[in-house]
């Protein structure tokens, strides 16, 4: 199942998240192919596409059903496909399992990483995924501390009032940033980019020189490299990535405290089921990245007191 389904069920449960943006995204490309195939296919043959059947509504519904089934096929060049035993199977991050087309039986093979008793579950692994992100595609989040793939996104800018602001700007924009960008954080840590983007921002304009270099090093989104060290400026970036984590803090608790909100209308019973599953799972959701903000925060508070 797909989480949401309307703009005003996603400002209403995930207003707390960056996971909503996601969202959004995906809601909006689902109309628009919507609106494109009405415009182009179903309005045109009506016989064929009776409006009752091929509907925003449906196709919402099916495009939920299709994100939380499809397979990606490696031997296939990354094709995706529905199988349909396959998609019997559910998630856990503890597996390390395989499906692929195999070209000699021309059949869906499973590979499990361990034998299995009769009677217990078989598992398969979505990927990599946030709580967010199982959340958007499958409608569950799994349970508190218990997906070592999570992350949340911390978004960071530069501030305006900065006297270099310009430089650094253009710096960004030359290795193809911007002055807001995100950056995932997990309970395990954050990444070097995300200190380098805070080098950048807390640089004060005597260290010109070096903006080109952090806003290079805040670029590599992917690679491993070790980051870059200023022992100057590194009380200052951390204290800029601690306000981010604790201006994200203060919406979450304001979020969770305040009682997630509903879209204003009037509801049947299956309608009031349906909401209270949706409170539920962005609760969840919630708690989970505040969680990965306050480890964040400890481990940054952490650092600062061990220097001092
Ligand atoms: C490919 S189907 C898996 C089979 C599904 N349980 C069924 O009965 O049809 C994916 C859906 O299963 C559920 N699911 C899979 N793994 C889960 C898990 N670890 N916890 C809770 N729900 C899960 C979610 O609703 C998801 O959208």
């Amino acid at each position: 199942m797909c989480y949401c389904r309307t703009r005003a069920e996603l400002d209403a449960y995930l207003v707390a998240s960056p996971i909503r943006k996601r969202a959004i995204q995906r809601i909006t490309d689902v109309i628009g192919t919507y609106n494109d195939l009405r415009d182009r296919i179903f309005s045109r043959h009506p016989d064929l596409f009776p409006e009752e059947v091929y509907n925003i509504e449906t196709f919402l519904w099916s495009f939920g059903i299709l994100f939380s089934r499809l397979v990606r096929l490696p031997s296939m060049d990354g094709r995706v496909a529905l199988v349909p035993w396959a998609d019997m199977l559910n998630h856990s991050p503890e597996v390390e399992t395989f499906l692929d087309f195999d070209k000699s039986s021309r059949g869906i093979v499973f590979t499990t990483d361990r034998s299995y008793q009769p009677g217990e579950q078989v598992f398969i692994s979505y990927g990599k995924k946030s709580s967010g992100e199982l959340l958007l595609s499958y409608g569950f989040v799994p349970k508190e501390g218990t997906n070592p793939n999570d992350s949340v996104e911390l978004l960071v800018s530069l501030d305006k009032s900065d006297n270099c602001y310009k430089e650094k700007l253009q710096a960004l924009k030359r290795n193809g940033l911007s002055e807001s960008e995100s950056f995932p954080l997990r309970v395990t840590g954050w990444p070097v980019e995300l200190m380098a983007y805070a080098f950048l921002v807390v640089s004060p304009p005597d260290m010109s020189q070096c903006f080109e270099e952090m806003a290079a090093a805040a670029s590599n989104k992917t690679s491993s490299k070790p980051g870059l060290n200023y022992p100057d400026l590194e009380e200052q970036a951390l204290q800029f990535i601690l306000d981010c984590c604790e201006s994200n803090i203060e919406k979450y608790t304001k979020y969770l405290e305040g009682g997630a909100g509903s879209p204003e209308v009037p509801m049947n019973a299956k309608q009031a089921n349906r909401t209270l599953l949706l409170k539920q799972l962005a609760r969840d959701l919630c708690i989970s990245e505040r969680r990965i903000l306050y480890r964040t925060q400890y481990k940054i508070e952490g650092h600062e007191r061990r220097r001092t």
